[in-house]
């Protein structure tokens, strides 16, 4: 190597890692320079989370080297990764909420030698973590207490704690508000002018190209190019990642009909201490209507959603579908009446990650065709409907009879999204229905949702993708502290505005 060669912090050449029936990894090469922020793009499924569990040694590659700061190392379990200075910042926060930032940092990091845990220098190191990297993080703060954002500090502040260098962040913007994003990315240079290097996979390329020094470009499975973000534009980046040129979005139009699907008034709902987690709610969506909710996450969204599926119990309101007062019913009864359900968490409420892509197309759907004839599961019924899935929704998979848990996480969301919109709801409830789930199949997404729409299906959408809510939605409402505090236009409104809502900094916006 010539001394003009920039020194790699990180180097995986020749990485190739099988599953059954699938190559996850074939002969991937990355090379990441020391002290640069390095992105990763590529479709659902295209290997990114494989390779970056191989790098953080919860995987082991079939085939290939890496290298750290120069040197050939193996990784076999993460200890070793943060051994050699690797530290992962998962896409789920993992802190416990009723225990303190500092709690949360040195919670498993205990001395292995035994003995007890120094608290004092553990503040003390804390405090000099967070000054210098700019993160303001503050040790006593009860994590219960702390925004999004703030969390997301905290969980880059326990890897610099353990003494990473080599930070690697999963989708780390797709929580966020653009306020917050815009901190994170000053945070992200502060640490790479310290010398460290941070290696994020996106599918927000405006991101990726406004934040990178270097973004590798996956596709099925391998790596397809190396470029810097001054040699591409976004949609050249989304083309490289397909293989292919991409459909030109069509221009919107209203099918918003004077009849109403979801009647909602005074929805309450209250914690467990007594707290309005919602605030007498009310809102109305029509047939063909798609009604936008943006909010920083934990203002009342979940419970929102959760109350309107019957999962949770209300304190007082009225809930009519369709002129029919379902706020009795059960969550099978209202999904038996024309209600989609897209939930937040899809591995706790939308798949069963052991069962097989068939048999999750009959969950929640055991009583309605084509999943069910008469009172009997219909078994052919299910599976054919599944391959229709597949095939519309371009679920990547080897077949319908592997687990959900071998699919990527866009795929997993592609599937439910399918399964959702199948047997013509009325009404959709859709959380984050594209999160984790890259352009094309967005697209392809918002192509159906806006199809049914034409159709008359109404549809409640909460996300965190700004853009996405002003592109699919006919109404947008911001809700802070429980409530629908401003409406807005959405052909007018941009992402800025809707941030300021959000955080209770705006100016309430123009009420309809
Ligand atoms: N444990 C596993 N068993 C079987 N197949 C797997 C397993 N993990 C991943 N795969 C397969 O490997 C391929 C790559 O998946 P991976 O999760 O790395 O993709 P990704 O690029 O991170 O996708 P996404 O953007 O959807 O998160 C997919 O086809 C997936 O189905």
């Amino acid at each position: 190597m010539s001394t003009s060669e920039p020194a790699l912090a990180v180097e995986l050449s020749g990485i190739t890692k099988r599953f059954p029936g699938v190559v996850a990894n074939s002969d991937v090469n990355v090379a990441v320079r020391t002290g640069t922020v390095h992105a990763l793009v590529g479709e659902n499924g295209a290997g990114k989370s494989t390779l970056m569990k191989i790098l953080y040694g919860m995987q082991r590659p079939d085939e290939g080297t890496i290298s750290i700061d120069g040197s050939p190392t193996d990784l076999t379990t993460p200890a070793d990764a943060i051994a050699v200075g690797i530290g992962m910042v998962h896409q789920h926060f993992m802190l416990a909420d009723n225990l303190t930032v500092l709690e949360n940092v040195v919670l498993g990091d205990e001395p292995r030698s035994g003995g007890g845990i120094d608290f004092k220098a553990a503040r003390t190191k804390i405090k000099d973590i967070s000054a210098r990297y700019g993160l303001g993080v503050e040790p006593d703060r009860l994590v219960d207490e702390l925004g999004v954002g703030e969390r997301q500090r905290v969980e880059i502040l326990k890897v610099l704690f353990r003494g990473a260098r080599i930070l690697i962040l999963d989708e780390p913007t797709a929580v966020l508000v653009p306020q917050e994003v815009d901190e994170l990315f000053g945070n992200l240079r502060e640490l790479k002018s310290e010398g460290l290097t941070i290696l994020f996979i996106s599918h927000k390329l405006d991101e990726v190209l406004s934040v990178a020094d270097d973004i590798t470009v996956m596709r099925r499975g391998t790596t397809v190019a190396s470029v810097s973000p001054g040699e591409v534009t976004a949609r050249q980046l989304a083309e490289l990642m397909v293989g292919s040129a991409l459909p030109v979005p069509e221009l919107r139009e209203s099918t918003v009909t004077e009849t109403p699907v979801l009647e909602v008034e005074g929805l309450t709902v209250t914690s467990p201490d007594g707290r309005a987690v919602l605030d007498a709610m009310s809102f109305t969506i029509h047939a063909g209507e798609v009604l936008g909710i943006a909010g920083v996450e934990g203002n009342g969204q979940a419970e929102l959603v959760e109350a309107l599926m019957g999962i949770r119990p209300l304190q007082s309101g009225r809930i009519m579908l369709q002129d029919k007062d379902i706020t009795k019913l059960s969550t099978r009864k209202r999904r038996d009446a024309g209600v989609g359900y897209v939930p937040e968490d899809r591995h706790r409420q939308g798949v069963l990650l052991e069962a097989t892509l068939w048999e999750n197309r009959i969950l929640g759907h055991q009583t309605r065709a084509p999943s069910a004839r008469g009172l009997l599961l219909n078994r052919a019924g299910a599976r054919a409907d599944t391959e229709r899935i597949v095939e519309e929704y371009d679920v990547r998979t080897p077949s319908i009879d592997v687990a959900a848990a071998s699919l990527s996480g866009g795929n997993q969301q592609k599937l439910i999204v399918g399964r959702e919109m199948s047997g013509d709801p009325v009404l959709l409830i859709a959380s984050h229905p594209t999160r984790g789930v890259d352009v094309g199949a967005q697209a392809a997404i918002w192509e159906q949702i806006r199809k049914a729409r034409a159709e008359h299906l109404a549809v409640l959408l909460i996300s965190a993708d700004l853009d996405e809510l002003i592109g699919m939605s006919d109404s947008l409402a911001v809700i802070l502290r429980g409530k629908l505090v401003a409406s807005y236009d959405p052909t007018a409104v941009t992402p800025e505005e809707l941030g300021s809502a959000m955080t209770g900094a705006g100016d309430g916006g123009p009420h309809d």
